[in-house]
């Protein structure tokens, strides 16, 4: 099990565009309207269950907003760092 990172390597860790609240790390997606967002979640989904590391996502008109944490280690950790990397390379 990963270990949970301390509050200085999520710093300076944390990749573009995604900011941390508590336990968990955040961004919200933005897109041209709804269909596009599903497509980033279904995507996006795929990349979770490759790297068997399941972000909660919500999708709205124009955007999804993905939270992610390790619930195995109660915090955030190297997984939640490299999904968010491969989340944000499918998007920008
Ligand atoms: C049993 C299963 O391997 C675990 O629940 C995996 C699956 N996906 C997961 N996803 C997330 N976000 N955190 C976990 O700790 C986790 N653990």
């Amino acid at each position: 099990m990963a270990d949970l990172l301390s509050d200085d390597e999520i710093s300076d860790r944390l990749p573009e565009q995604w900011t941390r609240e508590g336990d968990e790390i955040i961004r919200v997606f933005e897109f041209d309207g709804y269909l596009d967002a599903s497509g980033f979640l279904s995507a996006a989904a795929g990349l979770a269950e490759d790297a068997w590391h399941h972000p909660e996502m919500t999708i709205r008109w124009g955007e999804v907003e993905v939270r992610l944490t390790t619930h195995d280690a109660g915090g955030i950790t190297e997984n939640d760092i490299d999904l968010a990397e491969r989340l944000n390379g499918i998007h920008d």
